[in-house]
C-alpha cells in the first residue's frame, strides 16, 4: 500500500488460535486452568475486542500470542506459520502492553526507533515522527520515559507497537490511563491507523464503549472460555446466554424470574408479557431478560396496555437525555430498571404499564444460562 504518510503498510495476515490452552501450575499451589481450548479465527486486518470480567483469561491469551507466556496446549498461527514455540522476537507481533518497559536512558524518540534501527529501516526517523504526530505525542519525543505521566507512557507504548508495522498487533487496555477527551481522540486515530495499515488486531479492554467503537467483532470471555464471538450488533441483540446478556450493555439488562406459559407469553409475578419463541413446550421456569432501553412505561389506559404489566414506580432519575425509572412488578422480588424518554417525567408511586416488544424479551434456562429460542 502506498500511502505517502511515511508509515508504509503491513501485509494483513489471519491469526488463528486452535484449542489454545493454559494451565498455570506453581509448586505447592493448586494449578489453575486460565484458558480452556480456545478457538478464535481473526481475519486479515480485522480488529477483535476481547471482553470479559477480571481474571477470565484475556491477558493470558494475549501473552501467549506474544510469546511472553508458554502455551500448555493448542496452536497459534499467523498466516500459515505456527508461532507458539517461537521466541517473542521472532513472532512478528506488535505488543502494546503497559508492563512492557521502556529503556530509561533513551529518549522517547530513541525508544520508538530502537527496533527499527536493528532492522536497518532507512525510513525509521520518518516513521517515528509520523506515528507520533498521528497519536498527538510529537511533543513527547525528546523526553525521557521517567518524566512521563501514565497516560503519556501509554501513548508511547502504543506508538512503539505501531511503529514496527506489525502484521499482528496486540493491545492490552491501550487507552485506560488517558483522560476522557484524549481517549476518544486517540481511540479514533487508532482505529483509522489500524484500518489504513491492515493490522490484524486483538484489543483487551474493560471499557464497553471502547470495545463497541473499535471492534469489528467481539469475543466475550468468561472463566477461560469464549462465550460468544460476533459483531457488536450480534452480541448485543442476540446474546448467546445469560452471561453475555448480563455482561454486555449499560445500563445492565434486567433479569427477572418468570414462567414460560406455553401459550405465547411469559408470566412475571401476577402478569404476563407476549413473547416470540418456538420452544412452546410445557410450563417451565425461565430467567427473563429485558434491556432497560427496550421497554416502555405507558400511563394506565394507553392503547395496548392489555399487553403490558401494571407496575409501580419506586424511584425515578432524570438524566437530561433520558430518564431511568426503577419499578416494582407485583409478585416479583427484583426491581426492574426502565429507560424512559426525557420528556416523560415520572415520580415515585406512579402507576404505569410496562410493555416490551415481544422479540426483545430474552429467555434463558435458569440452570445452564443457555438462551431459549
Ligand atoms: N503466573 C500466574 N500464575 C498463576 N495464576 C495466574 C498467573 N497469571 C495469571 N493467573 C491467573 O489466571 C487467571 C487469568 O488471568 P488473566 O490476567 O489472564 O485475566 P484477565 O482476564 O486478563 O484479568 P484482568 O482483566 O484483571 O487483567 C486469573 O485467575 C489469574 O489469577
Amino acid at each position: 500500500m502506498s500511502t505517502g504518510t511515511g508509515l508504509g503498510g503491513a501485509t494483513a495476515q489471519p491469526l488463528t488460535l486452535s484449542k489454545l490452552d493454559k494451565v498455570y501450575s506453581s509448586r505447592g499451589r493448586e494449578s489453575f486452568h486460565a484458558v480452556k481450548a480456545m478457538d478464535l479465527a481473526v481475519q486479515p486486518g480485522e480488529l477483535i475486542a476481547l471482553l470479559g470480567p477480571s481474571g477470565c483469561g484475556k491477558t493470558t491469551t494475549l501473552r501467549m500470542i506474544a510469546g511472553l507466556e508458554t502455551v500448555t496446549g493448542g496452536s497459534i498461527m499467523i498466516g500459515d506459520r505456527e508461532i507458539s514455540q517461537l521466541p517473542p522476537g521472532k513472532r512478528n507481533v506488535g505488543v502494546g502492553f503497559e508492563s512492557y518497559a521502556l529503556y530509561p536512558p533513551l529518549s522517547v524518540r530513541e525508544n520508538l526507533g530502537y527496533g527499527l534501527k536493528a532492522r536497518k529501516d532507512p525510513q525509521a526517523a520518518e516513521r517515528v515522527q509520523a506515528i507520533a504526530d498521528r497519536l498527538e505525542m510529537a511533543d513527547l519525543l525528546d523526553l525521557r520515559p521517567a518524566g512521563l505521566s501514565s497516560g503519556q507512557k501509554q501513548r508511547v507504548a502504543l506508538a512503539r507497537a505501531l511503529v514496527r508495522n506489525p502484521p499482528v498487533l496486540l493491545l492490552d487496555e491501550p487507552l485506560s490511563h488517558l483522560d476522557a477527551s484524549a481517549r476518544n481522540r486517540v481511540r479514533r486515530e487508532l482505529k483509522v491507523l489500524q484500518r489504513e495499515f491492515g493490522y490484524t488486531t486483538i484489543v483487551v479492554t474493560h471499557d464497553q464503549v471502547e470495545a463497541l467503537s473499535l471492534a469489528d467483532r467481539l469475543a466475550v470471555m468468561n472463566a477461560g472460555v469464549i462465550q460468544q464471538f460476533g459483531t457488536p450488533d450480534e452480541v448485543f441483540d442476540d446474546p448467546a446466554n445469560l452471561f453475555v446478556a448480563t455482561f454486555v450493555g449499560e445500563p445492565q439488562i434486567n433479569i427477572i424470574d418468570g414462567v414460560l406459559t406455553g401459550d405465547g407469553t411469559v408470566r412475571l409475578g401476577s402478569g404476563t408479557l407476549p413473547i416470540t419463541i418456538t420452544d412452546q413446550s410445557a410450563e417451565r421456569s425461565v430467567k427473563v431478560g429485558i434491556r432497560p432501553a427496550d421497554a416502555a412505561l405507558g400511563t394506565a389506559g394507553d392503547a395496548g396496555s392489555s399487553d403490558g404489566l401494571a407496575v409501580t414506580v419506586r424511584f425515578y432519575e432524570h438524566l437530561m437525555e433520558f430518564g431511568l425509572a426503577t419499578v416494582d412488578i407485583p409478585g416479583v422480588d427484583a426491581r426492574t430498571v426502565i429507560q424512559t424518554p426525557a420528556v416523560q417525567r415520572l415520580a415515585p408511586g406512579d402507576q404505569v404499564t410496562l410493555t416490551a416488544p415481544a422479540d426483545r424479551i430474552y429467555l434463558f434456562d435458569p440452570t445452564s444460562g443457555d438462551r431459549i429460542r
